[in-house]
């Protein structure tokens, strides 16, 4: 049996059994919610059954510890300097490692608990999201980045990046860079779409849980007949991928030492006449005994690596702060 709980900004949480049924991006139902890894080979829709109170007393999937690779810090920084300087020679101007955080999950944490008080914390920011299935294990993230939503009249998309831990320190040209790359990538995609009216921000600083970013956000009207195409076009943006976008793929998969899996894949909702879909970001893997975090940042040639490591410990602290409350 699979299962599916979820709280898009501003509405209730919903809980489901139902059945993951594993499909394609072009041929998931027109109305459905869906899931998929950073390559979006793995693609699952929910086909729902029943409705549940909530997540307490069931028999969840988890995978085990050995299932997935998780390098030490000190891996983690080699790594990363190995990944930056192959930069110029492979032609990358910007790509996003990440890292997977473990966390002891004691017996006594009631993943039902976990879920509520994350809902509670990213109510009006976040798509709050908990997913289980034999196929891919348990999965839990509250995720602050929208990659497509709206319906007939608007749509909406967001380039969010550059990370900072506080709200007194000072943005560098780093991270307006970092998200000048993700607001260029994203117009363009949405501009070969031919939209009427495409109106997009300037970079505002917001809060998303325990770190600050630079966020930009697109308006614009879109035929429905166009969204499914703008929707894979759209993944991976260079929030989540980099720069140039083919390169920065294959490059992060050459080079991450672990499997992204659902993290920095796509998740949300379609309807018929809506969409409310989400990057992947701020999530983690429910196993046996850890919670395993996944956390990353954009890196550029002026990447400093220990600060890049403080990152992925600063918005660790969304789902830590929740999980330990
Ligand atoms: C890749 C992640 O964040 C992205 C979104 C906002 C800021 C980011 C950054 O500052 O690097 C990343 O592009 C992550 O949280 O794992």
């Amino acid at each position: 049996m699979g299962f599916l709980a979820h709280q898009f900004p501003n509405e209730e949480i919903q809980y489901f059994e139902g059945s993951w049924i594993a499909s394609t991006l072009d041929q998931i139902p027109e109305s459905c919610f869906f899931i998929t890894d950073f390559t979006k080979d793995k693609v699952y829709y929910f086909k729902e059954h029943n409705t549940l109170e909530n997540l307490s007393n069931i028999d969840f999937s988890f995978s085990h510890d050995d299932e997935i690779f998780v390098a030490n810090e000190k891996a983690y920084l080699n790594g990363l300097q190995y990944f930056i300087d192959g930069f110029e020679m492979f032609g990358i101007e910007k790509a996003i490692f990440s890292r997977i955080k473990l966390v002891d999950r004691e017996a006594d944490v009631e993943l039902n608990d976990v879920f509520v008080r994350l809902c509670k914390a990213y109510q009006k920011q976040a798509l709050v999201y908990f997913v289980s299935d034999e196929q891919f294990g348990s999965w839990m993230g509250a995720t602050p980045e929208t990659l497509l939503s709206g319906n007939e009249q608007k749509m909406q998309s967001m380039a969010l990046a550059g990370t900072k831990s506080s709200a007194e320190k000072e943005w560098t040209e780093k991270e307006f860079e970092e998200q000048q790359y993700v607001v260029d990538y994203i117009q363009q995609k949405i501009e070969e779409q031919s939209p009427g009216d495409l109106s997009v921000t300037k970079a505002q600083t917001v809060q998303k849980g325990a770190v600050y970013h630079l966020q930009s956000d697109f308006e614009f009207s879109l035929d429905k007949e166009k969204w499914n195409a703008l929707l894979q076009s759209l993944h991976p943006t260079p929030a989540v991928c980099g720069t140039p976008g083919d390169l920065a793929r294959d490059y992060i998969l050459r080079n991450e030492p672990h499997e992204r899996s659902f993290y920095t894949g796509i998740i949300g909702q379609k309807k018929s006449d809506a969409l409310s879909v989400y990057v992947n970001l701020r999530c983690m893997q429910v196993m046996k005994k850890h919670f395993a975090l996944y956390v990353g940042g954009g890196i550029t040639l002026s990447s400093n690596i220990a600060n890049e490591l403080q990152e992925t410990e600063d918005k660790s602290e969304t789902l830590l702060s929740v999980i330990f409350d």
